[in-house]
Formats: C-alpha cells, structure tokens, sequence
C-alpha cells in the first residue's frame, strides 16, 4: 500500500514542526552567547571585532553591498587586528561599537541605550585582507545583500563586528506562504516528486548510465523503464564521487541538463575540482568567498564578468559605488538630512538598473551552463528562478537535512543521492528533540492548514492535497505507475527522456550488488520522521530499499590495513580493498624511495597505520576558553601537538610534500576538523585525539560516524596520536579501537 493523504499531511507537518524547533534552538544559542558574553569576552574569544571604521563600499554581483572596515588610527594604535575567527563565509553583523570598558547597558559618552547586539546590517564575511609585510590581518570586507526596496541602512561611525549562527538557513526552508515562496511554480506534482512521497512506487527499471571510467563515452542502449530515482550507497573510498563524476560525464554528453548539489560548500567544490579536469563546461553557483580560490574562474561571478555582456553592467555599478560611498562612507563627505533620502532614493533606481543589466548577464551565462553546482540551498537562488534540469545529482546526500534536498529536487525530472549513513549526518542544534514517542496524524483541524504548514513543499502540494477533505485525494492503485494527480509541469521532459535508465542493470555497480532484494519489507509508504536526522536517503532506502538502491562495496583509496578496522565494525568486513591500493605505502610514492634515508623509509614511511600512545606522559588537555559560557569551549592538548609537528617534520624530511598531509582533530582548538575532510582524501593523515584526562571524558570522540570519516582519509598512511588510557574509557567501540591499534599499528611510546 502506498501513502494515503492522511499519511502525506502527517510527515509534512512533522517536518515543518521539526524544522521550527530546529530554527529556536539555533536562534537561542546565539543569543545565549552574544548576551551571556560581554562585549570584551566576546573579543577576546575571537567572536567580534570592535572600534573599525568604514573604509568604503563596492558593488558585488547580484547588487550586494561590499563594504570594507579597517581599525582608524584615531582609534587603535595599530592597524593590525587581534586574534580573531572570522573566516570567509561566516554570517556576521555590522553594529555600533561598544565601548569594552563599560557595562553593556550603557554607552561611555552618552548614557544613551546603545544600539542593541540584534540591531545593525547583517552579510557574510567576504575577505579577510593582510598587511602585506606584517602578514597580519588589516581589514575585512562584508557583503550584504539589499534588495532595492531595503531600508536605508545607516553605518555607525564606529562599527563592532559580531560573528553569527547560521539562523538565516531555517528562515528560508520555513516559508510563510502568505510571503511568498523559493519561486517555484506551485501545483507542480511531476512523478519524481510522487515517487518521492510515495504517491506512486518508483518505475521498476533502474537507474544510472553505463559506466566505463573515462573512457569513451558508451552508446546509448536501447530504452527500457523510466527510473525517477537511484541512491548510491557506499562506505569510505569506494567511489561514490567517483561515480557521480562518470554518470554526469555520460548525462552532459547526452545532451542533458545536470543541477549537481552537495550538502556543503566543501561538498560542492569536491564534485567541481573533479568535474573540471573532463573539460565539462560547469558553473558553480553561491557565494564566491565560500568556493576554495582555485575554483574561482568556474563561479557564475567570475563567468558573468568575463562575458562580453558584462560592459553593460560596469557603467552603473561605478556610479552606484560612489553614491553608496557618500551615504555610509567615513568622514565628513558623509550625507545627513533631505540630501541623504536623495541620494538614497538614487541609490534604489540604480541598483535596479544595474540588476536588469546583470540579470541579462547571468542569463546569458546560465543559458549555456550544462552542469550547474551549488549547494542545495543556494539552489534556490534567484539565478535558479524557474530554471528546470534533467536531473539533480546530490553528492554527501546522507549529510543533508530532507528539507534542503527539495530544494534543487524541485527543479528536476530525476534524482541521484550518493551517501553513506555511517558518515557525517546532518548537524542538527535541537539535540532534546531527537526522539518523540509517537506521531499521531494530525486531525483535519486548523493546525493543518497551509499557512502554518510552510514548507517549501508545501507549496507544490498545493491543490493536490484538499484542506477540507482528506477523502478527495485520489491516491492510486499501489500497482500503478501512472499517478491521477495531473502532472502540471509544462517543463516536465518524462515523456521523451522517462525512458532513459538511472543505473543500468549491466554496470560495474551493479555486480557489487546481489541482484535478490534482502527479505526486508520496504511498504513503499510515507511516514513522519522522528528527527531530522532522518535524512531523505536514509528515508529512501527505507522505503524502497535495493529497488532504488545500488550498493558499492570496493574500496580504492586505503591501504587494507587502514580499512580494516572499520570495515570490521561497521560495515559487516564487506568492504573490500582494491589490488591496487590493498598494500600501497608512502614508500611506493613517486620518488619518495629514491630521495629518502634508508633510515626514514624504515623508521617513517615504511608502516600503513601508526599509533603514537601517550597513556601515562600526562600530556594533559586544556579547555580553550575561560569557562564563561559552561563547559562548552574547544579542546587541544599542546603536547600532542608538538608530537604532531614533528611527525610532520618527519614525514616532510622524508620526502613526502606537505600537500599531500593532513592533520585532523575532532576539536577546533587543535587543528582542522573531521567535519572539514569529510569527502576528502590524503596520502597521510595524522589523527590528534586531543583528549586526556582523570576524568576518562572524551566528548566528540563517542560519535562513530565522525570517528570513522577521521580513520578513512588517509591513503597510504593514518597515524593516531592519543591516550588509550583516557580514550579506551569513552565507549565499547573506542575500546575495541584501541586494543585493534595496539595489536595492529606500529605502536610507539609518548615520544618521537
Ligand atoms: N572505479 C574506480 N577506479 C579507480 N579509482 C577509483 C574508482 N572509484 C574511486 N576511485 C578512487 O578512489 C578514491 C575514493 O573515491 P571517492 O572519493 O569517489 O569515494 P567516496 O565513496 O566518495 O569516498 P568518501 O565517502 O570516503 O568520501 C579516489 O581517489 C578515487 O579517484
């Protein structure tokens, strides 16, 4: 049996509710800090910036104000910033300055109630710049997305800078429908979506195009079932990006429009990085302080302004940087009075015009993008307006809330999720609302209506689901392919490409699968999700399980050694190593042999997994805060950082290229984290466990999935550093790691 419309209402509200809770909690944590803090706590944890000055304004792509901030010299006897963690693509706000001295209540001069931590102009951190000899920071350009009906925002002489949550995300997924909506035609029901809710079951015929790694590409077969949806399901290294590189190869060179989405910006710049070296013409949407530099020219900014067009543009964004400089710019060309609404006015009339210019530039651009990459949420961007693909291709999928998905899958015929729900899920803040006993389907009452309902999705359904009736949707046969909804999408392709297969039954994926579905009853039917944990591939799989679903199970990143321990535990010993990477070292890099001591190959390169015990050397944890805001601070452990360095130090000394290094932590503090290599590889990759302690606590340490995308980026090399005594305590499965360690890895002793 299929969903029924009752079932349908029931999950729709509880995602919506779900999402509500989860935007409170967000927006409760960073009140709780900005408030809890003082403006001088807050400084000195790195979360503001405070007594800068407006240096001035440009004009960005899409009209976005890019105002520039230094510290005055009238004010600070070095330009230089302190030590801060603003970064490139973090939220901040832009207030008045608060004098550290005093209580937050007042202001020093005045007494008058200074400008609240809530009020002030909100943009994304768009560069940090340095000095040029002192390599220090200087300076920090904000971009701020008015739109021309904006009120005038008014900078304060002596601006604070506050780094924010990202609340922003909720407030787009939860949509008023009274104020509108993504800009997707509502009343589109095509059978991708149907197949999704389990109005109808997916196509029988599976799924993706013949896969031949980078050879040519293969001649189309001879058509058979539609498929509207394929998971790929692997564990770590086994070339699930890998595939979905090969899949849209084959998609472009079929003529077919590709919306390749990730979860993350990191995400989406990995599918790039590995898109561009097949010369596939891409363009990579959002917001360009949040691509890696090098992937800079494949931005629609960099594209937009490279095309013959963009001439036409560049007139008006000179004159609406000057008008915006003489409204909020420094000193006493600043406008005051009936001459400052003038200008204002102007300024709204120019940033229209320049607008319709750069709309015809970027139409321009998209209009010959085949594969467009953003993150899911960024595909809801205004250059996405109405846009339509053949199919939307979501990498990382098990990292990504369900809402988010339907985002770019609202603008596609076919979807493609690749995952693995042992890795990273989705971050979620209202952690006390994980579990709730039970979902009861909501009442036929006002709690249903469309309004309070708000979802994106929501606003398709729309006239598909009755308000007043349960009983006058008509929910086909479960045997029926063919919904009675009418399919009002006049973009909809499902007739002349609903044949095309999503995974073909003949490809390398699909001899790693057993071709008899498991006993497993997958019913096919919609139910609320308990969390948002429950991501949409986890719901998928449930639903549909090996009818939608391939399943990789060779890896080809790690050393068989690397691999071992999580296989075991996690995925059943079924992953295996690829002959070509099974017994790969360092040593076997290109040169390395050569140029290296015998003894470093031996005593450095030579070993597949290292661990570096330091139980019982008292290298100590520290909590990297003050202990203000509770027991919630980052961790590091300098001792074992030391011991890290010259691990480093070692493996550069023996001919590795630092390039090829990484170094991962579970904490901030320390050094990068897991969360940042998820979907990344490296030829060596040194682990610091950071935590020791009396108390036998390990924190981030418990989650098994980050700790398992920890173990398995390494190539050729992991070498953990850590106290087995402090870490075995944390869990069972932390236990079994560390006896696997000693039993297994080349193990040493506190000391290089
Ligand atoms: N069929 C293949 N033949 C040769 N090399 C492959 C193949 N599939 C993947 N690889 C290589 O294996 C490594 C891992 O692949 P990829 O990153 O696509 O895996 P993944 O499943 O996305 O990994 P993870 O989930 O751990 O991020 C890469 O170096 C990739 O080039």
């Amino acid at each position: 049996m299929l969903s029924s419309e009752i079932q349908l209402r029931a999950f729709l509200e509880r995602q919506s509710q779900l999402l509500q809770r989860e935007r409170t909690a967000e927006i409760e944590r960073t009140s709780l800090l900005l408030s809890s803090c003082s403006p001088k706590l807050l400084e000195k944890k790195g979360l503001a910036l405070g007594g800068l000055g407006v240096v001035g304004i440009n004009i960005g792509l899409g009209g976005k104000s890019l105002i520039e901030l230094e510290r005055p010299s009238a004010y600070h006897s070095t330009q230089l910033f302190p030590p801060h963690s603003f970064r490139t693509g973090d939220l901040a706000r832009i207030a008045e300055h608060v004098s550290v001295s005093v209580p937050k209540k007042t202001t020093a001069k005045s007494g008058k109630k200074p400008t609240s931590d809530t009020q002030g102009v909100e943009g994304v951190v768009y560069k940090v710049l340095k000095h040029l000899i002192l390599v220090s920071d200087t300076r920090i350009v904000i971009a701020v997305d008015s739109s021309d009906s904006a009120e005038d925002f008014e900078l304060p002489e002596r601006c604070r800078l506050l780094k924010l949550a990202n609340s922003v995300t909720y407030d787009s997924l939860l949509i008023d429908s009274k104020n509108g909506s993504h800009g997707q035609s509502t009343g589109v029901l095509n059978n991708l979506i149907q197949v999704l809710l389990g109005i109808i079951p997916p196509s029988s015929k599976n799924a993706l195009p013949d896969l031949q790694y980078s050879g040519p590409i293969p001649e189309p077969k001879p058509k058979r079932g539609s498929a509207e949806i394929a998971l790929i399901h692997g564990p770590p290294g086994t070339g699930k990006t890998h595939t979905l590189i090969e899949i849209i190869r084959q998609l472009v060179a079929q003529g077919k429009r590709v919306l390749v989405c990730g979860a993350s910006n990191l995400a989406v710049d990995n599918l790039l990085e590995r898109l561009l070296p097949h010369g596939i013409p891409a363009t990579r949407l959002g917001h360009p302080a949040r691509v890696l530099s090098v992937l800079h020219p494949a931005t629609l900014d960099a594209q937009a302004s490279r095309s013959e067009e963009s001439a036409l543009a560049k007139d008006v964004k000179k004159d609406l940087e000057s008008a915006m400089n003489s409204l909020t710019g420094k000193g006493k060309g600043r406008l005051k009075g009936p001459e400052r609404r003038k200008m204002w006015e102007e300024v709204k009339e120019l940033r229209k015009e320049y607008r319709k210019r750069e709309g015809i530039v970027v139409k321009t651009v998209m209009a010959q993008a085949k594969v467009v990459l953003a993150t899911c949420h960024s595909a809801g961007g205004r250059e996405l307006l109405n846009a339509r693909f053949d199919v939307v291709v979501i990498d990382e999928a098990t990292q990504a809330l369900e809402a988010v998905c339907w985002i770019p899958i609202l603008k596609a015929n076919k979807l493609i999720l690749a995952g693995d729900p042992l890795q990273l899920p989705p971050t979620i803040m209202s952690t006390h609302e994980k579990t709730v006993k039970k979902d009861p389907a909501p009442k036929n009452n006002e709690k249903n209506h469309p309004q309070r309902l708000g979802w994106n999705l929501q606003q398709c359904l729309q006239g598909h689901i009755n308000q007043n009736s349960p009983t006058q949707i008509t929910v086909p046969p479960s045997n029926s392919s063919e919904s009675q909804l009418p399919n009002t999408d006049p973009t909809s392709s499902s007739s002349s490409d609903s044949d095309e297969p999503l995974i073909p039954e003949d490809s390398e994926l699909s001899k790693a699968v057993p071709r008899k579905p498991k006993k497993t009853h997958h019913s096919g039917v919609l139910r609320p999700s308990r969390s948002l944990e429950t991501t949409l591939f986890d719901r998928l799989e449930r639903m549909y399980g090996l009818n939608v679903k391939r399943m990789l199970t060779v890896q080809y990143r790690m050393h068989a050694r690397i691999a071992e321990f999580p296989s075991n535990t996690l995925y059943t010993s079924s992953l295996i190593s690829h002959e070509s990477v099974a017994s790969h070292l360092l040593t076997d890099l290109n040169g390395v042999s050569e140029t290296s001591e015998p003894e470093a190959v031996a005593d450095v390169l030579g070993f597949p997994v290292v661990f570096f015990d330091t139980s019982g050397c008292e290298y100590f944890e520290r909590l990297d805060d003050d202990g203000s805001i509770g027991d919630e601070g980052s961790r590091c452990n300098e001792n074992e950082a030391a011991l890290v360095k010259t691990w480093v130090e070692k493996l550069v000394q023996a001919g590795i290229s630092p390039s090829q290094i990484a170094v991962i932590t579970p904490y901030q503090a320390q050094i990068g984290t897991v969360d940042g290599m998820q979907g990344r590889e490296k030829e060596a990759v040194i682990l610091s466990l950071v935590r020791s302690n009396d108390k036998r606590e390990v924190g981030f340490l418990k989650e098994k999935r980050r700790l398992n995308v920890a173990m398995t980026r390494p190539r050729r090399q992991l070498c953990v550093v850590g106290d087995s005594s402090t870490v075995s305590q944390g869990s069972p499965y932390l236990k079994s790691w560390m006896k696997w360690l000693e039993t297994h890895a080349d193990v040493r002793f506190g000391e290089v």
